[in-house]
C-alpha cells in the first residue's frame, strides 16, 4: 500500500466507527487494517484518533461538556524517577482513570520551608471561587487560610513553576499563580471538584480568563502529624501528604464523570502547609 493511501480519509473513519459499534475490538480492528497494508503505528494511530473523537462526539450529543487536552507526565516507560535537570522527581503511584499520579521529592526541603515563609504574612482565610457571580467569597467547607502569590514573582517561583511545567508538559502560560493554604487541626477542605461548574452563571467571567481548568497540582510543604491527606472518595484513595511530595490529577472533562472527586481531609493533629497549582486549557492572564 503507498503512503498516500496512508491518510485518514472520512470513509476509513466511517468504517472504523462502524466496526466499533457492531462490537469489533480494538485490536482486531488493528489486525484488520495491518492485514489491508496499514502501517501498525499509523494505524494504532489512526484508530486511536478516530476512535476518541467518536466517544467524544457521543458523550457531547449526551450531555456532557466537551473534552479538553490535559496536562500529561511522560510516563510511558513507567519510569521510576523523571529526571528533570535540575531536579529528579519520583514516581511513587499512578492511576489510569481517574488520573493520578503521586511524585516524591518535587520540592527540596528548604524550597518548602521559603514558600511557608514567603506565604506566612500575606495569609487570609480561604476564599472559594463563587461560580454564582465569577467572583470570590467565603466558604464553611473550606476552614483553611490561603493567598496568592503571582506567577514568576520572585526566583523561587519560577524555578517551581518552571520545574512544574516539564515535569506536566504543560507551559507556564497556563497555569494560575502558585496559592498557599494552611490548615490547622481541625481545618478541611470538604470533596469539591476543582473545574468551574459550567451551568453556574459566573463561570463564563471566569473562562474568559485562561479557559477550563484542567488539572491540579498539590503540593505538600510540610508533614502533619496525623490526618491531611489529599482524598479521593470515589475511588476510596488516600494521598498522604509528605513534605515534598505532590499529588497531581487531571479532568478533560468539566463533569463528575471526570472522577476528580477530591478534598482535603481533616487535620487530626498538628498543622498542613499546600501550595495547589491549577492548570488552565489556554493561557492565564
Ligand atoms: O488540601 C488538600 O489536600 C487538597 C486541596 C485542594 O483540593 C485544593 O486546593 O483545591
Ligand atoms: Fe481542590
Amino acid at each position: 500500500m503507498s503512503r498516500r493511501s496512508q491518510t485518514i480519509t472520512p470513509e476509513l473513519r466511517q468504517w472504523i466507527v462502524a466496526q466499533a459499534e457492531a462490537g469489533c475490538s480494538a485490536p482486531a480492528l488493528l489486525q484488520a487494517m495491518q492485514q489491508a497494508g496499514w502501517d501498525e503505528d499509523l494505524a494504532a494511530a489512526a484508530l486511536e484518533e478516530t476512535l476518541r473523537a467518536h466517544l467524544d462526539a457521543v458523550a457531547v450529543a449526551q450531555g456532557l461538556p466537551p473534552a479538553n487536552p490535559v496536562p500529561e507526565p511522560d510516563l510511558a516507560d513507567a519510569p521510576t524517577v523523571i529526571d528533570l535537570g535540575e531536579r529528579q522527581v519520583r514516581v511513587l503511584l499512578a492511576i489510569g482513570k481517574p488520573r493520578i499520579v503521586v511524585f516524591g521529592d518535587l520540592l527540596a526541603p528548604e524550597e518548602c520551608d521559603a514558600l511557608i515563609e514567603a506565604a506566612r504574612p500575606r495569609l487570609a482565610r480561604s476564599l472559594t471561587v463563587a461560580t454564582a457571580t465569577g467572583g470570590q467569597e467565603v466558604n464553611a467547607d473550606r476552614t483553611s487560610e490561603g493567598m496568592f502569590f503571582q506567577r514568576g514573582e520572585s526566583p523561587l517561583l519560577q524555578r517551581i513553576e518552571q520545574r512544574i511545567a516539564r515535569l506536566l508538559r504543560w507551559p507556564v502560560e497556563n497555569g494560575e499563580g502558585l496559592q498557599v493554604l494552611h490548615y490547622r487541626a481541625g481545618a478541611e477542605y470538604k470533596p469539591h471538584y476543582d473545574y468551574f461548574d459550567p451551568d453556574a452563571p459566573g463561570t463564563p467571567t471566569l473562562l474568559a480568563r485562561g479557559g477550563q481548568r484542567v488539572g491540579t497540582l498539590v503540593l505538600y510543604l510540610n508533614t502533619p502529624e496525623k490526618g491531611g491527606s489529599t482524598g479521593f472518595p470515589g475511588i476510596h484513595l488516600e494521598v498522604a501528604a509528605q513534605r515534598g511530595n505532590a499529588v497531581f490529577f487531571s479532568y478533560e472533562r468539566a463533569h463528575p464523570s471526570s472522577g476528580s472527586l477530591h478534598a482535603g481531609t481533616p487535620v487530626i493533629a498538628g498543622e498542613k502547609w499546600i501550595a495547589t497549582k491549577w492548570l488552565r486549557a489556554g493561557k492565564f492572564e
